[in-house]
């Protein structure tokens, strides 16, 4: 006898644990806020909230308590709770367990900030006084919330929310809708997706009138979230069980239901402990037969089993992106620990360090140059690409995009040609201002052929930069000296491929080659341009030019043009600045248009005659002074006015001399082309060739003739203290993070483990270990004694067929009954 009872209170003891809410998924939750705190995230598991529902009176507050498994909630056979409570519970780390005084639990208001309740029957009165205080004495509700957080090192981080229940007819206070404010009031909460209901009904009242199923339903009409609880199956009509009720006969749940026993009122006067209420509630299940084959559905236990597997459920959705996470964690942390490489400290160990970080930097540097960078960025162009990109969309466009004729107005391509033939009108196709002026033109590549290697050369620094970032973070000495001899070397390599490119472009300007095959010729030159010439007159409104040439009244002229590859010319006359004297229009267009007409092509080789004669008359104003004449001083003298200080040709174009510029910007253009081409291809050779490769080739040479010093290892290699830091801390990261994911991989997620209990140790290796514990039931405690029933998988599957559950919880399918469960309770 004194043995089965010394049975019986251990059985209470561990009943209150196993009953509790999270009981067993607190050790997993625990490790994985660990995880998380070492990851360094704020976030940490959120578990879904818990709501209880029902009619008034149905035993909400009391299934609430039992599953926290302290008291703490007015209870009672009147309207208690009468504004929305949400209970924190949030868990305490002991930071001595083995300091009693850190088992402590107390409770915290919202509206008592910083005020600690350790006496729960504290809690519970200002529960009732904070009630009253907002809606009076007289069974007033309201839906403003009651927060109160209980602090303890035995809960899980998790809310619950008891709600006041449903009541249809307004008594005292209560406002004449009183059932429609409550319903918004429990919607508001249960509609969450997140929210667990537990839908609580009386067993002595009719389960197909349930109003807690029936906004249960509203609120989630899939029952994902939904388990059923029916209370006081201890006061049920004798001759009446709930049976059917439990089974899901009456209405089916996909996640079921669960019967329980609490205390009654008379329990509640007489302060009988939630312990003893649950050893009570199994000895009434125990003392039922008609219940012994529901064990998996009866009792607080029971119903703090089926919310652990539906919070094993959430917790293994959560898994798979903390697996991520961490493994991303590892691989980041592991590369930032390799960067800051080990401690070296003999003269030989430093050597080697030092050569193989120079060769190291040297590949690297090589490597980012050809694109075989390992951390080749798939977001931006890097390295070699970049060269590519300066050569390709800079260089070449930008040359592709020059007008050799742009900047060269008609007048100076005039004034170029007169020029060129000096005192004498010139006969032939202007070949020397062609030279003068394509050499101008080439001349302008200069300045970006050097622009570019200057580029490439910024280019190569910046990649010498980028490069082995890392890993010569904790050299900073010899990073600063490499980076030196890598700025000294580049510049030393743009000279000599600057002086190429001088040399490229003075070759180009030396010989202007005009019998390259791909040069437009003479001939062909004179043949486009005075096709362009006439087909713009055809375009143009007035058929004579400007000087009053009809080009078509030289046909013979033309064709004598279109035999030969050179043409003669008359040159136009100079007019002086305008400022010195201007010349009528009359007499300019008289004047040149009989030049033109008369002077144009091979006839004017021998007849033409010559504007600058005809010019030269319009300037005569005064006597050319003669000493014979000079004598005579009954003539007056004859001056000649002084040349102005600056020739400019005369505005008006003679038809020849449009031909001629459109001839020189035939050739021009046609030349330039054929250097641009040559410039376009040889210029990012001789920079490839003088600065990008010679510094791959020997970059590494000149690092250790530069750096690889017996005396300046130690200078080089000097590390500053915060490395030395980092790498502790690195270290210390990595070791943390290979134990969180290790302890993700072993935590027991299975449904059958986690139902049953276990905890998370480490090891002397410092590796966590998981020990089974006996069991979280205390029904199968004594297994192997008379009073120990283990349900048969047989039973189990029978009564599975006949439970008229769907069970698929909200996270994703589990099987209720969860197949090798050793959760029997009673003899069949
Ligand atoms: N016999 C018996 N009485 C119970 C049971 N559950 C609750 N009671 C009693 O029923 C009364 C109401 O219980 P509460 O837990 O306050 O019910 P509630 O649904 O929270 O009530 P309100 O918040 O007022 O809506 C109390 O007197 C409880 O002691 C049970 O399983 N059996």
């Amino acid at each position: 006898m004194a043995e089965e009872s010394s049975t019986s209170n251990a059985a209470a003891a561990e009943a209150g644990a196993a009953a509790s809410l999270g009981h067993s998924v607190i050790p997993i939750v625990n490790k994985l806020q660990d995880i998380f705190a070492q990851l360094g995230s704020q976030s940490t598991i959120e578990l879904p909230q818990v709501a209880v529902v029902g009619s008034q009176s149905s035993g909400k507050s009391s299934v609430l308590e039992a599953l926290v498994g302290r008291d703490f909630l007015p209870r009672g056979s009147d309207i208690c709770t009468r504004r929305p409570l949400v209970l924190q519970l949030l868990q305490t780390k002991p930071n001595n367990p083995n300091d009693a005084a850190d088992d402590q639990e107390w409770g915290e208001f919202l509206h008592h900030p910083g005020k600690r309740f350790f006496d729960f029957n504290e809690i519970r009165r200002e529960i009732q006084a904070e009630t009253e205080r907002e809606v009076g004495v007289n069974k007033g509700i309201s839906d403003k919330q009651i927060r109160l957080k209980i602090f303890s090192p035995n809960v899980l981080d998790i809310t619950l929310v008891d709600l006041p229940g449903i009541t249809k007819v307004p008594v005292g206070d209560q406002p004449s809708d009183i059932e429609a404010r409550i319903r918004t009031m429990i919607m508001s909460y249960i509609k969450l997706p997140s929210c667990l209901i537990l839908a609580v009904t009386p067993a002595n009242s009719d389960l197909a009138n349930s109003d807690a199923l029936q906004i249960a339903g509203n609120a989630d009409p899939d029952g994902y979230r939904t388990i059923g609880v029916i209370t006081k199956l201890d006061i049920m009509d004798r001759g009446t069980d709930a049976r059917n009720f439990l089974l899901g006969k009456v209405i089916p749940l996909r996640l079921g239901y669960v019967g329980v026993v609490n205390r009654c009122q008379e329990d509640i006067m007489k302060n009988r402990s939630i312990k003893d209420a649950l050893v009570a509630e199994e000895k009434f299940f125990r003392s039922r037969p008609i219940y012994s084959d529901l064990a998996d559905r009866c009792g607080v236990p029971q119903l703090a089993k089926k919310l652990n597997q539906i919070l094993v459920q959430h917790i293994k959705t959560l898994l798979p992106g903390l697996k991520s996470r961490i493994s991303a964690a590892l691989v980041s942390v592991a590369k930032e620990h390799a960067s800051y490489g080990e401690i070296t400290e003999s003269q030989a160990g430093m050597g080697a360090l030092l050569l193989n970080i120079l060769s190291k930097y040297s590949e690297a540097f090589s490597s980012m140059i050809e694109g075989k960078n390992e951390e080749m960025s798939t977001s931006e162009l890097s390295g070699g690409a970049r060269i590519h990109y300066i050569f390709q969309n800079i260089f070449v466009k930008s040359l592709e995009e020059v007008d050799p004729c742009e900047d060269l107005t008609d007048d100076d391509i005039r004034t170029a040609i007169q020029n060129a033939t000096g005192p004498k009108s010139a006969l032939f196709v202007p070949e020397v201002p062609f030279e003068v002026l394509i050499r101008r033109q080439i001349a302008r590549l200069m300045e970006p052929s050097f622009q570019c290697a200057k580029f490439i050369y910024d280019e190569l620094i910046k990649m010498s930069h980028r490069c082995m970032v890392n890993e010569l973070q904790r050299f900073p000495i010899l990073r600063k000296r490499m980076d030196e001899v890598i700025g000294n070397f580049l510049r030393h390599g743009l000279q000599p491929s600057e002086v190429m490119i001088g040399h490229i472009i003075d070759m180009e300007m030396d010989y202007i080659n005009t019998s390259h095959p791909n040069f437009i010729g003479g001939s062909k030159a004179v043949e486009i341009a005075l096709q362009q010439v006439k087909s713009s007159r055809i375009a143009t409104p007035v058929p004579r030019l400007k000087d009053g040439v009809d080009l078509e009244k030289a046909p013979t002229s033309e064709r004598s043009l279109k035999s030969r590859a050179i043409f003669a010319r008359s040159v136009g006359g100079f007019v002086p600045d305008q400022v010195v004297r201007p010349v009528p229009e009359v007499e300019k267009t008289t004047t040149s248009g009989s030049n033109v007409g008369s002077s144009w092509g091979i006839s004017s080789i021998f007849g033409g005659s010559d504007n600058r004669s005809s010019a030269k008359d319009n300037f005569i104003s005064k006597p050319f002074s003669d000493p014979v004449q000079n004598m005579d001083h009954a003539f007056s003298m004859i001056y000649l006015r002084e040349p102005p200080s600056v020739l400019r040709p005369s505005e008006t174009h003679s038809d020849q001399e449009t031909i001629e510029i459109a001839i020189t910007k035939l050739l021009l253009r046609s030349y330039y082309d054929i250097v641009r081409k040559n410039i376009e291809d040889s210029i990012p050779k001789a920079i490839m060739h003088f600065l990008v490769n010679q510094t791959k080739r020997d970059l590494h040479n000149v690092f250790i003739e530069k750096l690889y010093r017996d005396n300046l290892f130690e200078e080089m290699l000097q590390e500053p203290d915060e490395i030395a830091t980092k790498r502790k801390r690195t270290r210390e990261t990595l070791r943390v993070l290979q134990q969180a994911s290790k302890t993700l991989e072993e935590l027991p997620l299975d449904t059958e483990t986690v139902e049953r209990g276990y905890s998370l140790g480490t090891d002397q290796t410092g590796l966590p270990r998981i020990h089974g514990l006996p069991t979280s039931s205390m029904y199968n405690t004594s297994s192997g004694s008379t009073d120990s029933y283990t349900t048969s998988p047989n039973s189990r599957s029978h009564y599975a067929s006949h439970s008229g559950e769907l069970w698929s919880p909200m996270y994703g399918g589990a099987d209720s009954n969860g197949g090798g469960h050793n959760f029997g309770l009673y003899r069949q």
